[in-house]
């Protein structure tokens, strides 16, 4: 499948071939490169070490390599093995190769390494005796929800105390252990103290449960692979024989365990081949090797990536040749200048000389919003801008940001607006398995017909009510031509219901009917929710939950109520609001209004991927999914300490340095137009906070960078190297909104009760109203926090208006 995210360095230089028609030239193969790409594409021999920047063109050399190695030197393609960071990178590499020489180079091996190890440890597995119990090829691959499932039962084996031994930091100790090749005998023998020794444990019954499930966890595809070689020489030099060409492109992201296995393959001596090497088997040549990669741009330390590998690799390859690219082609010079002078704050690194001769092109933008929604309304407003000027389509721009849950607030904006974009990397937020949970409960307060959406959470969380209590419930609404939440309500008359489903069934809908009479009392749909998540046990089962995904959700679904506490503040500003929809102070927004402004937001289904004029659509992803991508336009959003960088990493040098790596990945992707923001207040987890520019913003020279910011927002903050920047837009609703939000949020009781007094009024009284002006007061219904009068403001109706929250004064 094509994709239309752009893959740089893979364009193709002809158009696709004619079946006859032979290969292409070698000036073809080397048009469009300067001279040390050129040299890398047609070196021959040594281990060819290629450093160099971002957009300098590794990916384009790597690429043509490959089709000359093919078409030049009559490599045979099933002689080659190329190792990309993700499967996508592969595929579109393969399909340029294939664009360049033909269907035959459809035999060569171009893939990640877990997927190249796959393939290897399918074929040979069964060589594999680890302990007598031997794999079978057909062997699962474990998932990270697998692992930590089968950890959890290793804890019960080896009876750990789960408060001291977490699952999940077990396995990543295991998982630190395989990526430096570390069998359980080798963490065994050295373990040093008690704690160490009951890791040790856990991994060796972790592996043997593994080994009688016949399944293999990730690591253990690299891990098996290496020590596959290492024990059976004559495994390896069949593969040594086969693969004469390796190509390893972002190699500043391999770690141990990968770099071994490239070291098996193409090195000329194997120094860590240990005493069962055997000296009858013949060797064969190391294949030749390449590897390309920016130490700059190593950012995946947290899965043990080793920068070292990229630094050291003319001490392991004693032979090496190594290029230095020093041109870039993708980016304007600002844009170079702005992401060189923030790498450079990183210590002990190579300094490097990236020039182009793009021109200086556009200033940087930088925008201080008052908030995410003023940020998502900033972004949007600029990608109209740059579309309607007709410079870029929709297609050529992209948003990063640091984490997945950032980009709720700008679907949001999007989907309002009409933009059409696509989330990258991840599910888009209202699709999300755990929003759609929740707003099936709250859907099912407000409509109990809503037979979808009971019968999704019916038994979610699991509450012992299976398909034949729900066949039986089925028979009885079918019977009596009843709804099935009439049926359930009568559940005793269903035929054939087991007296514990019986008594399941009414315990929801005693659970239903309370929540329901939550909502009949006019009580805010943050508070509705959060109750019912809380009431329903579905938070109790996601935070007992050893998935570690169910963390995640857990945050998505405080990001919900969130939204849904900003809808009960204030319905007429938020993301999806647009002020002519709600009439301020009326009949204060409900459960049914909630529902109705998601449903608009969450008919994601409405955007088409990619619309009919090819302008493509706006890319949505995180930092780290960017790399080795391009884009004309990108938006850095959330520069903010404690959201970028991580507010992990805010205390520690090392994983500071890392997250100023990513800012440099994230600045070298755009190609012409480089916008960056940051939200003076944040509501993360549903609590706003307020936090500081991010200090990368202070290693960008200040010359380069525009500032507009709301004016609102210059008046509460300011920085010294930023002053003299452009006034952009006028303060929003949101803004004012959450700044006086933070100061009342005291806690979720005092939200939920009346901040004023409510008004006695009867029939015929005037009224005063903040924004209808006078009125008189026809009907009144109710009593006390929920009194609802109906008033005749003339020309402007009669509104039926909550008098706990409508601003009327009684005259
Ligand atoms: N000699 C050249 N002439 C014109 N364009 C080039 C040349 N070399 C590379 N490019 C273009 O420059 C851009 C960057 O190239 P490429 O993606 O290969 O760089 P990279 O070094 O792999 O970047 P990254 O470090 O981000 O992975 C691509 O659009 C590529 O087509
Ligand atoms: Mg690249």
């Amino acid at each position: 499948m094509s994709t239309s995210i752009p893959l740089p360095g893979l364009e193709t230089i002809t158009a696709a071939e004619p079946p006859q028609r032979r290969g292409p030239s070698a000036e073809e193969l080397l048009a469009g490169l300067n001279d040390p790409q050129r040299a890398a594409v047609v070196h021959e021999g040594a281990p060819l070490l290629v450093v160099a920047g971002a957009g300098s063109g590794k990916t384009r050399v790597l690429t043509r390599r490959i089709a000359w190695l093919i078409s030049e030197r009559r490599a045979h393609p099933g002689s080659i093995l190329a190792i990309t960071f993700t499967n996508k990178a592969a595929a579109e590499m393969k399909e340029r190769v294939e664009d360049l020489v033909g269907k035959r180079a459809r035999i060569m091996w171009v893939s990640t390494f877990h997927s190249a190890c796959v393939r290897i440890l399918r074929k040979e597995v069964t060589t594999l005796d680890f302990g007598g119990v031997g794999f079978k090829s057909n062997f699962s691959i474990y998932d990270a929800a697998d692992q930590k499932r089968l950890m959890t039962l290793v804890c019960n084996d080896l009876d750990l105390d789960p408060r001291r031994y977490q699952p999940g930091a077990l396995l990543h100790w295991v998982s630190n252990q395989k990526n430096e090749l570390r069998d359980p005998e080798d963490a065994t023998k050295d373990a040093r103290n008690h704690l160490e020794e009951t890791y040790a444990a856990a991994y060796t019954t972790y592996q043997r449960r593994l080994r009688e499930a016949n399944a293999l966890d990730f690591d253990d595809l690299i891990m098996f692979t290496v020590h596959l070689f290492q024990q059976f020489p004559e495994v390896r030099e069949t593969y040594r024989r086969r693969f004469r060409h390796v190509l390893v492109d972002e190699y500043q992201d391999t770690n141990h365990a990968q770099y071994a296995l490239i070291h098996q393959l193409c090195a000329d001596a194997i120094s860590d081949g240990g005493p069962m090497v055997d000296p009858e088997v013949e060797r064969v040549e190391p294949a030749e090797l390449m590897v390309v990669g920016d130490a700059d741009q190593s950012i995946y330390a947290f899965r043990g990536a080793n920068i070292r590998n990229i630094l050291d690799f003319e001490q392991d390859f004693p032979n090496a040749t190594s290029i230095l690219l020093e041109q870039n082609y993708r980016s304007t010079q600002t844009i170079l200048t702005a992401a060189n002078s923030v790498i450079g704050h990183n210590k002990g690194r190579k300094e490097k000389r990236l020039w182009s001769d793009a021109g200086d092109g556009d200033r940087i933008v930088g925008y201080v919003a008052d908030d995410e929604h003023d940020e998502a309304r900033f972004v949007s407003g600029e990608i109209d801008k740059l579309t309607d000027e007709g410079r870029f389509r929709p297609g050529d721009v992209a948003v990063f940001y640091r984490t997945n849950a950032q980009s709720r607030v700008f679907e949001e904006v999007f989907i309002r607006l009409g933009m059409p974009y696509k989330v990258v990397g991840g599910v888009r937020f209202y699709e999300r398995r755990e929003i759609r949970d929740a707003l099936a409960y709250l859907r099912l307060l407000v409509n109990p017909a809503d037979q979808v959406s009971l019968r999704r959470i019916l038994n979610t969380p699991k509450r012992g009510i299976g398909d034949r209590a729900v066949a039986c419930v089925n028979a009885l609404a079918e019977r009596d031509r009843i709804t099935f939440w009439e049926a359930l309500r009568r559940a005793e008359d269903a035929p054939g219901l087991a007296t514990r489903s019986l008594t399941q069934i009414q315990g929801f809908v005693a659970l239903v009917e309370e929540l329901q009479s939550m909502v009949d009392g006019g009580e805010r749909p943050d508070v509705v929710l959060e109750t019912t998540l809380a009431r329903s046990g579905y938070l109790t089962a996601l935070e007992e939950s050893d998935d570690p995904q169910d963390e995640t959700r857990l945050e998505n679904l405080a990001e919900l109520v969130a939204v849904a506490r900003e809808f009960a503040d204030d319905p007429v500003a938020g993301p999806s609001a647009d002020p002519a929809d709600v009439d301020a102070g009326t009949v204060a927004p409900g459960l049914g209004d909630f529902l109705e402004r998601v449903a608009l937001v969450a008919d994601a289904d409405q955007i088409p991927d990619d619309d009919p004029e090819d302008q493509g659509v706006v890319t949505l992803m995180t930092l780290h999914t960017a790399k080795g991508l391009e884009f004309p336009v990108v938006f850095l959003t959330g520069l903010e300490d404690g959201v970028f960088p991580h507010s992990r990493a805010l205390g520690d040098q090392t994983e500071l340095e890392e997250e100023r790596r990513l800012a440099y990945v994230g600045v070298t992707r755009a190609r012409e137009r480089l916008f960056i923001s940051r939200a003076v207040v944040r509501s993360a987890w549903g609590a706003p906070s307020h936090n500081p520019g991010s200090r990368f913003l202070d290693e960008l020279p200040v010359d380069l960078v525009d500032w507009r910011r709301t004016e609102a927002a210059q008046t509460r903050w300011s920085r010294p190297d930023l002053s003299g920047g452009q006034h952009y837009g006028e303060p929003t609703a949101a803004g004012r909104r959450n700044f006086s939000a933070a100061a009342v949020r005291a806690d979720a009781a005092a939200r939920s009760k009346p901040s004023r007094e409510i008004p006695s009024l009867d029939p015929g009284d005037r009224v005063l109203h903040d924004s209808f002006g006078l009125g008189t007061v026809v009907a009144l219904e109710g009593a006390g926090d929920k009194a609802v009068a109906s008033i005749d403001f003339g020309s402007e109706g009669v509104k039926r208006l909550l008098l706990r929250y409508a601003p009327v004064e009684k005259l």
